[in-house]
């Protein structure tokens, strides 16, 4: 893997900030890094403010609505991540609302330390709504995230598909998404799932702006970690990985304890991006518990 990976010598802020020159590949490989975003769970409040110095401020961190958190968690983690000088951004899952006074609690806590502003509007997987709100639209269409000051709002995309939605109801939703969101005139952004082929990826963002939606994409990717951790959430969230993707991505199934980083993904990602034909897309890194190897990982990491 050419550069490999470096977890040592972490620079200073001000060298983690990029410029758009001498990538060799031209303009758009080196936009692909600039302004990149990360995911962390509510568990990860000391891992963030520990990486705090290796991150660009403004930064997006994304705060996860996971089953087994709660508001005080997720809206601690909004709270770290603002303190910290980065945009939170706190993830609504639909199917987990049980009520719009849940939604509104919610809404509340993250407004009183100012962190309503970008929000990512999800279905969430219950594969029954607990709520009033079916999936990511019902949330966005009710209204009520305007109220509390929302002003962008990310939704997701599935460049594998869903193991549980069919094809053409997912590029319905996304469609429905990007036509309300024009609508209300709020911008906004699709943040993929994780997929660790390149290709598909390439094809899928193409065929995005084919269904006629524009908003800036962000590729989904996972941060440096093991080979067996890598594969384990892939097949938790129903992520198809073929010896020949595995081997593309530089994820060695015979050796479960090495590590994967994103590497070989991200330079053939840049390497394929045509902005005429795939319009705005950036990174978005999913940290799987490694929030500080993540962040270290990218501050070390050139094309
Ligand atoms: N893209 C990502 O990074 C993430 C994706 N997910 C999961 O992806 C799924 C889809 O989310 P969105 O794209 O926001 O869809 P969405 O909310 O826009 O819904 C699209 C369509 O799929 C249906 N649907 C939504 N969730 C479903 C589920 N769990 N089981 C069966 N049908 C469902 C909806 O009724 C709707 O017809 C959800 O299960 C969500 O939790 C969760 C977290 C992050
Ligand atoms: N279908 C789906 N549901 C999701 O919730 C989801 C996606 N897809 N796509 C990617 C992101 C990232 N997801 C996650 C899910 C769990 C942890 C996590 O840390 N879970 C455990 C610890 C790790 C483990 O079980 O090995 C935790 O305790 O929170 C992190 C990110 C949530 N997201």
């Amino acid at each position: 893997m050419a550069g490999g990976i470096k977890f040592s010598h972490v620079k200073p802020y001000h060298e983690v900030t990029r410029t758009v020159s001498d990538c060799g590949n031209g303009h758009h490989v080196s936009t692909v890094l600039n302004d990149f975003s990360m995911e962390m769970t509510g568990k990860d409040v000391e891992k963030v403010e520990n990486a705090a110095g290796v991150i660009p401020r403004g930064t997006r961190i994304n705060v996860t609505f996971l089953e087994n958190e709660d508001l005080t968690m997720r809206v601690n983690a909004a709270a770290a991540v603002k303190r910290l000088g980065f945009t939170p951004v706190p993830h609504i899952s639909a199917r987990r609302l049980k009520s719009q006074e849940m939604l509104e609690e919610f809404l509340t806590a993250l407004r009183a330390i100012d962190a309503t502003e970008s929000v990512f509007s999800v279905g969430g997987d219950p594969a029954v709504p607990m709520g009033p709100y079916e999936d990511s639209l019902a949330v966005i269409e009710s209204g009520v995230l305007q109220q509390y000051g929302v002003t962008d709002i990310s939704v997701g995309g599935y460049p594998d598909g869903h193991p549980d939605i069919a094809s053409e109801v997912l590029w319905s939703a996304l469609e429905k998404k990007s036509a309300a969101l024009s609508r209300l005139q709020i911008p906004g952004t699709v943040i993929t799932q994780v997929d660790f082929d390149v290709d598909r990826v390439l094809s899928w963002v193409a065929e995005v702006r084919e269904h006629g939606v524009e908003m800036p994409i962000r590729v989904g990717v996972p941060g440096p970690a093991s080979v067996k951790l890598l594969l384990g959430f892939a097949s938790r969230l129903g992520i198809s990985t073929s010896a020949t993707i595995a081997k593309k991505y530089g994820l060695s199934v015979t050796n479960l304890l090495g590590k994967a980083g994103p590497d070989r993904f991200i330079r053939d990602l840049a390497a394929g991006l045509d902005p005429g034909k795939h319009g705005t897309v950036k990174l978005h890194f999913y940290t799987f518990g490694g929030f500080k190897t993540t962040a270290e990982w990218i501050s070390n990491f050139s094309l």
